[in-house]
């Protein structure tokens, strides 16, 4: 088949395919909607509040302690507001001349207006204290989730629905945010509510199950909202993952050239809006459901409301209770109805922030069962041997093992070369004699320790790694070479670094210096070219002197005199250290002491340039494809 350089006039071109459907089936945990039946949520709130309390306490103890007293102080205010209010009325509607109605009732109306005071003060406080302490908190539940992807062990990024469960996590965290409100609301509307039940209970017992049945079925609708909101999200969550990677690699200024330059422009947007589209489509047809229980349940509220001003009503008529009293609770009744209802829609929404908490709550269960648990063995400041033991690894997913049974010894002051083509297993061998994964069969010893059983943070002290795929930080050029081992004050360390990789003339021109910010996308930042980067990549990795250097394909955007410059370097520190060099400019090569040449995941040549290449074999084959051009 040949390729045109453009389709047949008349041809329809298929239209672009939707993006492919994922969906997240939870099945790496538990979805919280599984257990959330109405005496599941009643189970749940004391252990939320606790929680939140906890927390609330470890971040901010002044503003737990004042948010606490606060709390308090707005429930006894509202108490007493309703219950001399209720002493007021029956005062004024009692018999006799107004003057004196008025007299009698001044004291109980004089405590009504200063509680109704504190009750302002003390509610401006405890917003005070919420606005304190929710910011702390999110950023202690930011962080949490932050360190503990940080830490997992790498293989994890490639489980199955790791990603989708972070992205739900995510949520957990800025849903922290309503959490203090939620709680302090709920705390507020209890005390309200028990403050109202009570002058209700007093005037009459039939009244309070009554006012319950009225506003239950409002606390039975949001519950019910707060599930269908819930399932609708974690619905979406795969999708919502997907999106929002995709708008990222979309948006992101470093891969602006590759998006317009090809074309994909109207792709990406057409793909950004089906994915869209799909997730509201979704989210709609939670909206009639939503419609019909709120519906029904205030139609139900509403018809137990009538009830409760019918039997009140009776209750006057009939003479069972004094028609003062009767005002009385008029009053009582619309306060305790506020109260209740608050109460249960405040309930609700712990409910709903409970749900997103729990997802957070069980990824970091997660990813906390998934940190590094190898034990504490540790290794050498001086590691003069890497013995590779019949290593095998194979990825999560994949049928073929990437690395099948190496053994390999790597000495204090060898440099080896790894070859062969792509996916053969080069960068997996590089990870596992880091330790970055671990072997699943056989065993990598540093001096005799194995990778399984030694503490990684020990074993990656003493490692210097320039992987494929390196970073771009966006950091001062200084914090580009120190990032992970900022050894002095001393800039001399980090020219030293600089120089190897020949960039001091360039960093030098930096409108900063080493200060400059490498981000030109942040105000007053600066942009270095792909093998700019490169090079400053290579010098974090030297400005470490680890006993164990890998470098993976280091020099696959620098110029000759880049290239040149970095492995005369890496000879001259040779010496000092175990030096591994992934690449596929076979001539690099020359530099090594021993060359392994892979295939399929198994080292299936070994020796020096000038042997291998004229053994006849894979590296003679490579090498003479390389010069065949
Ligand atoms: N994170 C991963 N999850 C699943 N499979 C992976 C992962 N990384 C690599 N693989 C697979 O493992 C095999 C070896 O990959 P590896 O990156 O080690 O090859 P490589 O020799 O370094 O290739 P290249 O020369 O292209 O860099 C490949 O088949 C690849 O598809």
């Amino acid at each position: 088949m040949t390729v045109t350089d453009s389709p047949a006039a008349g041809v329809e071109t298929p239209p672009p395919p939707p993006p492919a459907t994922i969906t997240f089936e939870g099945k790496h945990g538990k979805n919280p909607l599984a257990e959330a039946s109405f005496g599941a949520l009643c189970m749940r709130l004391p252990s939320i509040l606790a929680h939140t309390a906890r927390r609330a306490w470890a971040v901010d103890r002044t503003g737990s302690v004042l948010l606490l007293v606060c709390q308090l102080l707005t429930g006894t205010a509202a108490a007493l507001v309703l219950a001399f209010t209720a002493r007021a009325m029956t005062h004024l509607l009692a018999t006799g001349p107004v003057s004196e109605r008025l007299h009698s009732a001044l004291p109980a109306l004089a405590v009504v207006a200063t509680a109704a005071g504190f009750g302002r003060v003390s509610a401006a406080l405890s917003s005070y204290a919420d606005a304190r302490i929710t910011p702390l908190l999110t950023t202690e539940a930011d962080l949490s989730l932050v360190s503990a992807v940080c830490r997992v062990e790498a293989s994890a990024y490639g489980e199955d629905g790791f990603a989708d469960r972070q992205e739900a996590a995510e949520v957990g965290v800025t849903r922290t945010r309503t959490m203090v409100q939620d709680a302090q609301r709920f705390m507020a509307a209890l005390i309200r509510m028990v403050a109202a039940t009570g002058v209700i209970t007093a005037l009459h017992w039939m009244m309070l199950p009554l006012l319950l049945l009225a506003v239950l079925p409002a606390g039975l609708g949001a519950v019910l909202s707060a599930r269908v909101d819930y399932e609708t999200h974690y619905n979406n969550v795969a999708d919502r993952n997907v999106r929002s990677m995709m708008r990222w690699w979309a948006t992101y200024s470093r891969h602006g050239d590759e998006v317009r330059a090809n074309g994909m422009t109207g792709y990406l947007i057409h793909w950004y809006r089906a994915l869209s589209d799909r997730i509201d489509r979704r989210t709609l047809t939670a909206a009639p459901r939503m419609l019909r229980i709120v519906l029904a349940t205030s139609a139900l509220g509403g018809v137990f409301l009538l009830g409760t001003w019918a039997v009140l009503a009776w209750l006057a008529v009939s003479g069972r209770v004094a028609l003062p009293v009767a005002a009385t609770a008029v009053v009582a009744v619309q306060t305790a109805l506020a109260a209740l209802s608050q109460f249960v829609v405040h309930g609700a929404a712990m409910f709903h922030t409970s749900l997103y908490l729990a997802d957070m709550r069980s990824f970091l269960d997660m990813a906390d069962e998934r940190a590094p648990k190898r034990g504490t063995a540790t290794v050498p400041d001086r590691v003069d041997e890497i013995r590779l033991d019949e290593v095998v690894h194979r990825y999560p997913g994949r049928d073929e093992p990437a690395v099948a049974g190496v053994s390999l010894t790597l000495r204090r002051g060898e440099i080896l070369a790894v070859v062969g083509e792509n996916g053969s297993g080069k960068s997996t061998l590089a990870k596992l004699i880091t330790g970055i994964l671990l072997a699943d069969k056989g065993r990598v010893l540093w001096d005799g320790t194995d990778l399984a059983d030694a503490d990684p943070e020990a074993v990656w002290r003493r490692t210097a790694l320039v992987p494929q795929n390196f970073a771009c930080w966006p950091l001062r050029a200084r914090e580009n070479v120190t990032l992970g081992q900022p050894r002095t004050y001393d800039d001399g360390p980090v020219w030293e670094a600089v120089d190897a990789v020949g960039m001091r003339e360039t960093v030098e021109k930096l409108p900063h210096g080493l200060d400059t910010l490498l981000a030109r996308e942040l105000w007053g930042g600066a942009e270095l070219s792909g093998g700019q980067w490169q090079r400053l990549a290579c010098a974090r990795a030297l400005y470490r002197r680890t006993p164990l250097l890998i470098l993976d394909e280091p020099t696959s955007q620098m110029d000759p005199r880049g290239e040149h410059r970095i492995f005369l370097e890496v000879r001259r520190i040779a010496a000092e250290r175990m030096t591994v060099v992934v690449t596929h400019q076979l001539e690099n090569t020359r530099l090594a002491d021993r060359i392994v040449v892979m295939r399929a995941g198994r080292v299936v040549e070994q020796g020096t340039y000038e042997e291998l290449a004229h053994a006849g074999g894979l590296f003679a084959e490579l090498v003479a494809l390389a010069q065949d051009r």
